[in-house]
């Protein structure tokens, strides 16, 4: 089977230094990637390269067989990207904000009003459809930016953090929105820290510590060799050892000073 994203030797410097060193990924349709890794390994610069945002990188990136470098906004339109936050357009209302990133995909009207009111209903907020989103909580303007990263049905989805602020109906529902989106065949890549997320929804996880990817493979077989739970192997494989140790001394030096 052909990869649907293939990475070869992805390299990413910000001035001296060396934050990606040498990635290589073959992700292949139908797949939902759990990609995780320590604060600062190097997630969501793989993910803004992916996505198109950081085009100042070494190495290949191609998807579904276009060339990142060449054909960034063929790649931008095949990718629908969920951020852990954004700067959404908070004078708008949630479906102003649908439409113009609608229309930036360049959807119908029609399909994108049907798309965003289906959409809004499902997480609730059909009701606040019409309000500007200055006034919402931030799990509300997450529900807006997932909606957002979907609603032009792409083949590939792209989420990074997505559940940050969402309450655990949100959260249970977004993770029956990946298997149905696995379901209808699209790939899905999920950079997460939330661990028994990530277990459950990921067929294949892929962990990066310090710019290097340093083990990819099914649960299963993760578990196999390094441990019985996603937060053991993690903690494991990324060189943490002592974190209870880390705790005490984090509470000793606070209650003395
Ligand atoms: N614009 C930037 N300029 C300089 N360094 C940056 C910039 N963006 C990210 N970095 C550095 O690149 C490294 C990787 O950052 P990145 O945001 O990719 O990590 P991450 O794995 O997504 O972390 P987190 O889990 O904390 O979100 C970090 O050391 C970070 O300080």
């Amino acid at each position: 089977m052909q990869p649907i994203i293939s990475i070869r030797d992805l390299t990413k410097r910000y001035g001296e230094k060396q934050v990606l060193k040498g990635i290589n990924l073959d992700v292949f349709p139908g797949q939902i990637i759990g990609y995780i890794g320590p604060n600062g390994a190097g997630k969501s610069t793989t993910v803004k390269i992916l996505i198109g945002l950081l085009g100042d990188f070494e190495g290949e990136v191609n998807v579904l067989g276009h060339n990142l470098r060449t054909d960034t906004l063929t790649i931008k339109g095949l990718i629908g990207y969920v951020p852990e936050n954004a700067e959404i357009y908070d004078v708008l209302t949630p479906m102003e904000y649908l439409s113009f990133t609608g229309k930036l995909y360049q959807m119908d009207d029609a399909v994108i009003e049907e798309r965003a009111a289906r959409m809004l209903g499902a997480f609730g907020l059909l009701e606040n459809k019409d309000q500007r989103m200055d006034t919402f909580s931030k799990g509300m303007r997450q529900k807006v930016l997932i909606i957002s990263g979907l609603l032009h049905d792409p083949q590939i989805v792209v989420l990074d953090e997505p559940l940050s602020g969402l309450d655990a109906n949100a959260v249970i529902m977004v993770k029956e929105i990946l298997s149905l989106l696995k379901k209808e065949g699209k790939t899905i890549f999920y950079c997460s820290h939330m661990m028994d997320v990530v277990e459950k929804v990921s067929d294949r996880i892929v962990l990066i510590n310090e710019g290097s990817i340093v083990a990819d493979g099914t649960f299963e077989q993760l578990k196999q060799s390094e441990g019985d739970t996603l937060e053991k192997i993690f903690a494991h494989l990324t060189g943490e050892h002592n974190l209870s140790g880390a705790a005490d001394a984090f509470v000793h030096k606070t209650e003395r000073t």
